[in-house]
């Protein structure tokens, strides 16, 4: 019965209703509304300017709104701001570690302030992965250290929503994946997670939703899977080529169901490769907001250094089996 299955459903974890911030006459957000279900990693998305770090810094209390309403945790992010606040936590680029202190003093600290059990800082620390480092000074950490060292500060009060501002940026591909792997975890246990990114392969991997940003408004939200087959399907449906065990190539219609040779030279065994063009959540960006990502001074970085970045065509091998049925 689904009035019963919406009476058992959570509260969302964070709710926002119309939300705007003016400075001055520049609309930093515009009337945006989402919510974010509890154990959700949802991602804001945008160029430089869109209004997503502004959005965090309203759900976050940094900042009050202009106008609109947003909740966090069930509570008021103006009205009822300290208590939002206890029950979130955020990990921003403009926040500061203390350099001369050690990592586990740094964390201490933030544990006396959130009353956190002691124990939790070394637990913490080893959750990050720099409990090796926790007696060095903040300021011998590297980049990638410090952002692990900012989450495990982040972690001290268990908060019910995490926000991330651009956690994995300037990180080596070994701290991004560790961040990643975090995030997983904690929205497994039922921690929210609100992301902002550039990085369109990162929130195709990690978020469950995304709304992209454009101007201070929301011009897409749904689940990269969903916007991906959107526009796949504005392009005239999915396509593949196909290698042959005789080395011809053909293109076939996979949303087709008049065109079944896929299925039937996989019946024959006779398929080495297929080569999907699945849009990325890239291509679905370029076509909403009319540019990409790097067109906005972002520095573009090769495409060797692009961790988990798919190009348009991306191989897919098909288990080939010589002269036989699957
Ligand atoms: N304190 C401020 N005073 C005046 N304008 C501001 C302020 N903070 C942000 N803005 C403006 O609001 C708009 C949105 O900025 P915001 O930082 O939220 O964008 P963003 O999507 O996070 O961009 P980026 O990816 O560069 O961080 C921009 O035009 C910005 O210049």
């Amino acid at each position: 019965m689904p009035d019963q299955r919406a009476a058992e459903q959570p509260p969302p974890a964070v709710v926002v209703d119309g939300l705007t911030k003016h400075y001055g006459d520049v609309h930093a957000v515009d009337g945006i509304d989402f919510a974010a279900q509890r154990g959700e990693v949802f991602g804001l998305l945008g160029h430089n300017g869109a209004g997503k770090t502004t959005t965090i810094r309203v759900l976050t209390g940094r900042t009050p709104p202009t106008g609109g309403r947003a909740t966090v945790a069930g509570h008021d992010v103006v009205a009822d701001r300290e208590a939002a606040r206890e029950r979130l936590n955020l990990v921003f680029e403009d926040q500061n570690l203390y350099d001369r202190l050690t990592g586990r003093a740094n964390l201490a600290l933030f544990a006396e302030l959130y009353d956190a059990r002691p124990e939790r800082v070394d637990e913490l620390l080893r959750r990050v992965g720099i409990a090796h480092a926790a007696d060095r000074k903040v300021k011998t950490y590297s980049t990638g250290m410090k952002q692990r060292l900012l989450l495990a500060r982040a972690l001290i009060n268990d908060p019910e929503v995490l926000f991330l501002d651009e956690p994995t940026r300037g990180l080596d591909p070994t701290s991004a994946r560790t961040l990643r792997a975090i995030v997983r975890e904690l929205s497994a246990a039922g921690t929210t997670v609100v992301i902002t990114t550039h990085d369109m392969a990162e929130a195709d991997e990690l978020c469950h939703r995304v709304a992209f940003l454009s101007e201070g408004r929301i011009i897409a939200l749904d689940t990269p899977r969903e916007l991906k087959l959107s526009l796949a399907a504005r392009r005239g449906g999915r396509r593949a080529r196909v290698l042959l065990d005789d080395r011809s190539e053909h293109e076939v219609a996979l949303d087709d169901p008049a065109d079944d040779r896929l299925r039937a030279w996989a019946a024959e065994g006779r398929v080495v490769t297929v080569h999907s063009d699945e849009p990325t959540l890239a291509d679905v960006f370029v076509e909403l907001a009319g540019r990409s990502l790097d067109e906005d001074g972002q520095e573009e970085q090769p495409p060797d250094e692009q961790p988990g970045r798919r190009p348009w065509w991306h191989w897919l091998v098909w288990p080939y089996k010589p002269g036989g049925r699957r």
